[in-house]
């Protein structure tokens, strides 16, 4: 069976004022996916308790297949605590050694990854060497097998949880990279040797053109700008899309929507700027509904980009 997407890491409750929402960056895209109508299955670590069990089922009432999900007979299923602003702006607080810092490389794994047409990952379940390792092998083996797809690096910056080795690693694995304007600078500093070696530390095409030069494989970038919407580029191509306006829940989650957003329209083979539109409606709609993972009717939305 060949995926339409693979998300590869962590899956957890977001803990919010009013109560917790399923979270975890792949797990809200491929769950955003799922709502699209892709084939799409998570490859994450849960525990073996409450909690985990409750994520199951969350997982299995939306459709998605549970066999890529591993249970750790020791470690905890994540709870992560959102601290919200008065604008909805989130903070998270993450407990150590929970399930996702276990990901185990498994046969299972590799095949789905070698085969699936786009995989997405992040940074933060990269924070410990084991899940690191299990996530560049799942690149290694799709970048190896399926040379064609997408590798959508989504990488969210969770102070401390950084580990610059492995982001510089997991981009020259990366066919595609999404991340927040105030994450784009941390980046820029994390990959240029000398300070001088970028032109700006805003994205812009300068700056774009010498991340692309470094990692070889990247086909385009997509940087988010909250209110303001977003920027999308390949190497030849540069698109803006305003923000909506629309009332804000809470902006948990905006950017994973918007990741399946980018997904789809890549996968669609819709051009650049149908997808940057898309992807931008999906982040809003998601901002304005509580948590992470609202439950939407995207596959209409989505049939009313096609017309
Ligand atoms: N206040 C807002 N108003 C309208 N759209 C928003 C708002 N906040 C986020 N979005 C949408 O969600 C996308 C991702 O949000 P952003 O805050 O940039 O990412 P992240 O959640 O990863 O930090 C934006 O590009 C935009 O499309
Ligand atoms: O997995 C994470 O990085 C944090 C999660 O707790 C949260 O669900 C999340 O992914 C929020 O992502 P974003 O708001 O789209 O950046």
């Amino acid at each position: 069976m060949s995926y339409d997407l693979i998300g590869l890491g962590e899956l957890l409750w977001d803990c919010l004022p009013e109560g917790r929402v399923m979270g975890g960056a792949p797990g809200n895209v491929v769950f955003h996916a799922r709502q699209l109508g892709l084939n799409a299955a998570l490859a994450t670590r849960i525990g073996d308790d409450l909690p985990g069990r409750e994520l199951l089922r969350q997982v299995k009432s939306i459709g998605l297949p549970t066999h890529l999900i591993q249970v750790d007979a020791h470690r905890p299923t994540s709870l992560v605590t959102v601290e919200l602003d008065q604008t909805g702006s989130a903070k998270y607080v993450f407990t150590p050694d929970c399930a996702w810092d276990g990901l185990e490389q498994s046969p299972l794994w590799l095949e789905a990854c070698a085969s699936a047409r786009s995989i997405c990952f992040g940074s933060l379940a990269q924070r410990g060497k084991r899940s690191h390792q299990t996530i560049l092998s799942c690149l290694d083996v799709s970048r190896e097998r399926s040379p064609a797809a997408c590798r959508l690096f989504d990488i969210n910056l969770r102070a401390p949880h950084i580990d610059r080795e492995a982001i510089v690693a997991s981009l020259r694995l990366t066919s595609a990279l999404k991340l927040n304007e105030d994450e784009w600078p941390l980046l820029m500093r994390m990959v240029e040797s000398s300070p001088q070696g970028f032109p700006s530390t805003t994205f812009e095409k300068a700056s774009a053109e010498v991340v692309f030069e470094k990692f070889p494989d990247l086909q385009w970038i997509c940087v988010t700008q909250g209110k303001a919407g977003l920027s999308l580029c390949t190497r030849g191509e540069w698109i803006k899309v305003a923000g909506q306006t629309i009332q804000v829940v809470d902006t948990v989650g905006a950017g994973d929507a918007t990741s399946a957003g980018l997904i789809y329209g890549h996968l669609q083979q819709w051009p650049l700027e149908k997808t940057a539109r898309f992807a931008n409606t999906l982040g809003g709609l998601v901002s304005s509904h509580r948590g992470a993972t609202p439950r939407l009717p995207l596959q209409q939305l989505a049939a009313q980009f096609e017309v």
